[in-house]
Order: C-alpha cells, then sequence, then structure tokens
C-alpha cells in the first residue's frame, strides 16, 4: 500500500488533474487551494446550462452539500448525471447529515446515484446509514469515526461506494478491506472545512487514479493527515494552520509521505 501511494501522489503531480467541485460557499476558496497545492486544478461551477460540458472536460466530480438549497441540487443531478453516464468518479460529502430533514431527503437521493465514494465525519456517516442514530451539531462530528464504522460499511455493501469515515483515526472501507490511519492532529479540527478539503483531495487523487477509488482515497487522506502533523508543528493555532497546511501539501514528497504514513490494514 505504501508503494501504492508514492505512485498516486506522482500520478497527481504529473497529471494536473482537472476537478469539479459543487461545494459550499464557506469552502470554496479553501479548497481551490489545496487542490492547487497538490498539483491538481480546480474548478467550481453550478450554472444548470453548463453542468454536463463541464463534466465532460473534468477528471472527476466532488459533490458537497455544505450549503445547499434546490436550485444548487438539480446542478448536482445533473452533474452526477453526467459523470455516470460518462463513467467518471464522483465523491460525495454529506456535510451536515442528520442535521435537518431537508438535507437527509437530498442525500437519500443523491445515495440512489452510487458515489464513487463517500467522506463524512462520524455522525454524518452514522445519520447517512441511519443506524446508530447518531446526534449531530451542525457540521461538527460528535462521535469518534470508529463508532461509525457499521454504518460505513453498511453503505459499501448498499451503494457499492468506497466510504470514507474521518475524524482522529480516518477509516477507509472498501469491498473487501479497511484501513486505518492514525496521522492527524487535533488542530486540523479548528480550521473550517478540513473534512471538505480532504474530500476535495480525494476527487483529485480519483481523477489520476480511477481505477483504484479505495488506494486514492487513502492516499489522499494520508497526505493530508501528514501535511497536518507537520503544518502543526509551525502554528500557533487555527489561523497558521490553516495556511501551514497549504504549504505542506505543496512541499511534501512521496517518500515523505509513505515513510511517515501509520497504517493499519485488516482484511474482513
Ligand atoms: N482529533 C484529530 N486528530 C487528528 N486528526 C484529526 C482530528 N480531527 C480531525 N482530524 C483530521 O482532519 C481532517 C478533517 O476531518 P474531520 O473529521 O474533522 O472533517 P469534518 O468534520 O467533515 O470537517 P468539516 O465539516 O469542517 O469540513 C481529516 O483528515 C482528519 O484526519
Ligand atoms: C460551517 C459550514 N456550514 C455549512 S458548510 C460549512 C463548512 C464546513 O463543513
Ligand atoms: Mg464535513
Amino acid at each position: 500500500m505504501k508503494e501504492s501511494i508514492r505512485e498516486q501522489i506522482l500520478a497527481v503531480r504529473q497529471q494536473s488533474p482537472l476537478v469539479h467541485s459543487i461545494t459550499n460557499y464557506v469552502v470554496m476558496n479553501n479548497t481551490a487551494n489545496a487542490l492547487l497545492a497538490v498539483g491538481a486544478s480546480p474548478i467550481m461551477a453550478h450554472a444548470h446550462s453548463e453542468m454536463a460540458d463541464m463534466v465532460k472536460i473534468v477528471g472527476a466530480l466532488v459533490i458537497n452539500i455544505g450549503t445547499l438549497d434546490e436550485y444548487w441540487v438539480k446542478s448536482m443531478e445533473l452533474a452526477i448525471g453526467q459523470a455516470n453516464t460518462l463513467g467518471k468518479p464522483w465523491i460525495l460529502d454529506p456535510v451536515g447529515a442528520g442535521a435537518t430533514p431537508y438535507r437527509d431527503e437530498i442525500l437519500r437521493q443523491l445515495l440512489e446515484l452510487k458515489p464513487t465514494i463517500i467522506r463524512g465525519n462520524a455522525s454524518e456517516i452514522m445519520a447517512l446509514a441511519r443506524r446508530n442514530v447518531a446526534t449531530t451539531k451542525g457540521v461538527d462530528s460528535t462521535e469518534e469515526s470508529t463508532a461509525a464504522v457499521d454504518a460505513a460499511r453498511y453503505l459499501q455493501q448498499q451503494f457499492g461506494s468506497v466510504v470514507c469515515v474521518s475524524g482522529a483515526v480516518d477509516i477507509i472501507v472498501g469491498k473487501d478491506t479497511t484501513i486505518l490511519l492514525s496521522n492527524g492532529h487535533p488542530l486540523m479540527a479548528k480550521v473550517t472545512g478540513m473534512g471538505c478539503t480532504a474530500t476535495a483531495l480525494i476527487g483529485a487523487f480519483a481523477a489520476a487514479n480511477p481505477a483504484d477509488p479505495f488506494c486514492a482515497t487513502v492516499s489522499a487522506m494520508a497526505l493530508l493527515g501528514i501535511a497536518g502533523e507537520k503544518a502543526a508543528k509551525v502554528s500557533n493555532g487555527p489561523g497558521s494552520m490553516q495556511v501551514n497546511i497549504l504549504d505542506q501539501l505543496y512541499q511534501l514528497t512521496d517518500e515523505a509521505v509513505a515513510s511517515m504514513v501509520k497504517l493499519e490494514e485488516s482484511h474482513v
């Protein structure tokens, strides 16, 4: 796996894939900068009239419901429809799942379109699976990622998606392998949209490595976690952390990521 992570990081930098995000107002700037820092290229658009054409020219589509509304939901459906027609990977970030009935109804409809990859925090993944009914506090998790493993497995089996539960430990659930990553730093949760950034980076890795969405997800999460760890060492708080992570995403070598990754694999 460590060798695959190295290859995937190099593939993103060599290919510089174009990633289309329909994402929330809060994180647009952070996620666009994070995509540039890892070597990918961001585009954010949601006009109905350009969705089908836009998806034709990109490597992956990121769907983040953070600040959804009725117009954007239609944009999402048009973009996902085209991604599925063209066989391009699309990644769902179920921001705030469980917070309101509207969010949950839209998520129910989006799940039916079978995301290639789903990434959320523990509360969101549990709400999405409607299991172990989690308490949610808006967009932040009230649960540990390990509490959501059953929910992630259920979603994986039901929709065929790779499912990533983020938190102190990032858990990536595939068809027959589960990987636990213990990199990262608590300060990451004090920067808004760090999870959205994780999802955007997964989009870049899935675009560069469309044949292996599981490994793409592991690689993106490993890179972000290690960037967070290194950034925390030179940060004074959430403000400097936000910019230092971008520098680390830009500077980290594939060798450094392979040597620092704390990875545990289980076949279940
Ligand atoms: N306590 C922690 N220790 C180490 N890493 C953490 C911790 N909390 C979060 N992270 C890391 O921060 C990143 C974002 O994950 P998090 O679970 O906080 O997303 P999120 O709740 O969806 O965030 P947001 O909604 O603000 O985008 C992940 O890469 C995760 O590993
Ligand atoms: C704070 C917030 N509200 C809607 S989306 C978002 C960004 C973090 O998920
Ligand atoms: Mg989130």
